[in-house]
């Protein structure tokens, strides 16, 4: 659906040339959800705001839907960008207007007379949620609502791509999951290809097919989200997953902890407490249990374990690499009293 050939992002700023994207290749297959995660700086957005053209690549092609969107200019670049509509991170609505005319207006600017305007803005108010809200200004609304003027915005030309920069990044953490959740409904209800930045992994996690971690530029790690929960390849990429997956452990526990603390993380439900045993039996260490729980990672489970290990330093060296050769994930996460 598209395809990002050879993308580069070159800005000439006073100081010289900046690279934000540096020869990236992917292909977006269509019907899917496609999250990009970086860093601030990473070049999540120069790459997004090539996909449509806001930002000219310096070299590379961009092809949506067998178009190359590189090759076109004027009109037929801007039908071509009718077909991908894009939500931001500050919403960009028009304040002076009201939340019909904020979304009349995308009509109005493709062609459509008023009374196909009407029956569509209503339509597009009813899928978001917000047909009660149709006559208010954007003031009156919260900021997940602005959002969802956005999405309705963006959707109103029936694209085939829907392009999403940060656009849960102002919201509080409820209010994220209700947008993530009508994205992933109008995703899987309109067979919409949806294309997200974030650096917030619990974005990905929550609702994202497949994945890309961008850091310099540069697509450094791609693949199903699941499989990259489950055996993450670079240090970033650990770093990321690291951040959502919690853990509840009372302070008191982990003051009174003398052992080392190691976050354990293991492919399926089960697959942990073997690894463990199995461990603990070879070396002769103590452990600890001081949570356990288990991730649904699109509907895929991961186990979750913190443990207290207590032994010989050298002992407990060993222990941890052969939990490094059999776990997802092993991260120290404290050292004990
Ligand atoms: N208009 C611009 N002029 C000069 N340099 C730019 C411009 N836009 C981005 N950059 C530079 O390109 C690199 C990538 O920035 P980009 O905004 O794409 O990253 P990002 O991952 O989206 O980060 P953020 O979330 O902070 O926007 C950075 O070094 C940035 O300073």
């Amino acid at each position: 659906m598209i395809q990002i050939q050879n993308l580069t992002k070159t800005y000439m700023t006073k100081r010289g040339a900046v690279t934000g994207v540096d020869n990236v290749t992917m292909d977006i297959k269509k019907g899917e959800i496609f999250g990009i995660v970086g860093y601030s700086g990473a070049g999540k957005s120069s790459l997004i705001r090539c996909i449509n053209l806001l930002e000219r690549p310096t070299s590379g092609n961009i092809i949506v839907d067998g178009k190359d969107l590189t090759s076109l200019k004027g009109g037929e670049l801007r039908k071509a960008r009718l077909k991908i509509g894009m939500i931001f991170q500050h919403f960009s609505l028009i304040s002076q207007k009201t939340v019909y005319n904020n979304i009349a207006f995308a009509l109005r600017a493709a062609g459509m007379n008023a009374r196909d305007i009407d029956v569509r803005v209503s339509e597009l108010l009813e899928m978001v949620g917000l047909a009660e809200k149709r006559n208010v200004y954007p003031a009156q609304l919260s900021g997940g609502q602005k959002q969802r003027v956005g999405i309705a915005r963006a959707l109103a030309n029936n694209p085939d791509v829907l392009l999403c920069d940060e656009a849960t990044s102002a919201l509080d953490p409820n209010t994220t999951l209700s947008i993530l959740h009508l994205l992933k409904d109008i995703n899987r209800k309109l067979n919409i290809t949806i294309v997200l930045i974030t650096h917030e992994m619990n974005v990905v996690k929550e609702i994202c097919d497949r994945m890309a971690i961008m850091q310099g530029g540069v697509v450094i790690e791609e693949g199903q989200v699941y499989d990259i929960f489950a055996d993450p390849q670079q240090e970033l990429t650990k770093e990321f997953i690291s951040s959502v997956v919690s853990f509840n452990v009372p302070e008191q526990i982990l003051s009174e902890t003398e052992g080392l603390l190691v976050k354990l993380l293991f492919k399926g439900a089960m697959a942990g407490e073997g690894v463990v045993s199995d461990m603990l039996q070879k070396y002769q260490i103590k452990g600890n249990f001081l949570h356990g729980s288990i991730e649904y990672i699109q509907e895929r489970p991961l186990g979750i374990f913190i443990m207290e290990l207590k032994g010989e330093k050298a002992t407990i060296a060993e222990a941890l690499k052969y939990l490094e050769s059999r776990a997802t994930l092993v991260e120290v996460v404290g050292n004990g009293n």
